[in-house]
């Protein structure tokens, strides 16, 4: 089991704590020392010798920030010699989503836009407790917002009922237990596609795992009672799949706990085993997945086998990247990540984390600390919105309803 993730806190925490190797870091090495010294994300701590000093110029004030001709977005306002500094290989890779953002526009230009989100980590921060990730009620409103305008489905780990008392949103698609449970909006006033036809199902319903309930519950019965006497361990029921965190397990017990769960499940041999964000994923042994989810979202929808629907998918984790890989399949589709650091991902745009309210110092300017704002996925979900207000004024009023 690997410390792939770490809740924000400071720099010198986030240096320490690097991803070890669930993602396989590309260049984990260089990472840790880019962002130690500074560079890659522009994280790194002050270097106020080699930052350049500009007379008189200051960054816009945070005060200012998304008022009229200030940038809503910092990074991407930084001047171009500093940018260029930032734009190494990974970020050349997987560019800001934010930052890239007229690139995002443009592909979607002419097309109808399909939004897939994640849940943990994505819309909601990661927090110890897993029954206390809350969503924000601003970014309730934001995909409240990206939802009157595109048709938009939540894929999750977490269990539909769990899901749906986080995000309360009933005009959204879910797919919970990473894609074993779909459910179409249960809203009188879904959004539809222009194109909906009748034979699309509205209430579009799976559960290709349905049959492993029984052992489902069985293994959970014994991962409970393994797991109970390691401290902070915590099983949790995702209906078609369970999670085993450890998140607050010391770090010394993280093998033996790895160790007791595989002992459960070699009497469950058609359960399988993976990781997450300090969790243990396990998951009925069929060829399902978050991918195959989004595939029957679209399908269902009657977006299939068309070249002009734009799928994005948003997400953190590693059952995301089966989202970004089958995405990158079709030759079809926005896969962003969500990461404040790099990573192995089969994605194309990158964003830091879910919300925009934490900042980062980047570096010493005119005696004052100049503070940066982390493109976040809020900010996306925005700017998205917002461009396709601009583009179709009549999309300010609510869209077709059936
Ligand atoms: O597909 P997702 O929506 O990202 O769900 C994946 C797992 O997310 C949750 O666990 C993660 O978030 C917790 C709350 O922030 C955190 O405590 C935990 O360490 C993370 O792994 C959820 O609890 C799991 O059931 C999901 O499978």
């Amino acid at each position: 089991m690997t410390n792939q993730d770490v809740v924000f806190q400071d720099m010198a925490g986030i240096a320490a704590a690097l991803p070890g190797a669930l993602f396989a870091c590309r260049g984990a090495a260089g990472a840790v020392s880019s962002l130690r010294r500074g560079g890659a994300y522009g994280l790194g701590g002050p270097r106020r010798r080699r930052v350049p000093r500009r007379a008189g110029r200051r960054w816009p004030d945070l005060h200012q920030l998304g008022r009229r001709g200030y940038p809503r977005v910092l990074p991407d306002a930084l001047p171009r010699r500093r940018r260029a500094r930032r734009v190494d290989g990974e970020l050349l890779r997987h560019p800001s989503a934010l930052g890239s953002f007229d690139d995002v526009a443009a592909a979607a230009k002419g097309k109808k836009v399909v939004m897939f989100m994640d849940y943990d980590g994505t819309l909601s921060p990661i927090v110890t407790d897993p029954d206390r990730a809350f969503m924000s009620a601003e970014m309730r409103a934001a995909v409240r917002d990206v939802a009157k305008l595109f048709p938009t489905a939540l894929v999750t780990g977490r269990c539909l009922e769990k899901v749906y008392s986080f995000v309360g949103l009933s005009e959204l698609y879910y797919a919970g237990s990473h894609g074993m449970d779909i459910k179409g909006p249960s809203s009188s006033k879904p959004f539809l596609p222009p194109n909906f036809q009748e034979g699309n199902s509205k209430t579009v319903l799976l559960q290709p795992a349905r049959e492993f309930l029984p052992v489902i519950d069985k293994a959970y019965r014994g991962l409970v009672d393994k797991t109970k006497a390691t401290p902070g361990a915590r099983v949790e029921n995702n209906k078609f799949c369970l999670s085993v965190h450890f998140r607050c397990v010391d770090e010394k017990r993280w093998s033996p706990l790895a160790e007791q769960v595989k002992a459960v499940l070699r009497d469950f041999p058609e359960l399988k085993l993976s990781e997450g964000r300090k969790v243990l994923e396990i998951r009925p042994s069929i060829m399902w997945d978050k991918g195959r989810a989004v595939e029957f979202l679209l399908k269902s929808l009657g977006f299939d086998d068309r070249s002009d629907v734009l799928p994005v998918y948003i997400g953190d984790d590693r059952t995301d990247e089966d989202a970004f890989k089958m995405l990158r399949k079709r030759g079809q589709g926005i896969g962003i990540l969500v990461s404040k650091f790099p990573k192995e991902t089969d994605a194309s745009y990158s964003l830091k984390d879910p919300t925009e309210v934490q900042y980062i110092y980047l570096a010493w300017h005119n005696e004052s600390l100049t503070k940066l704002l982390i493109p976040s996925v809020m900010e996306f979900l925005h700017q998205l919105v917002h461009w396709k207000r601009r583009r179709s004024p009549s999309a300010m009023r609510r869209p077709r309803v059936q």
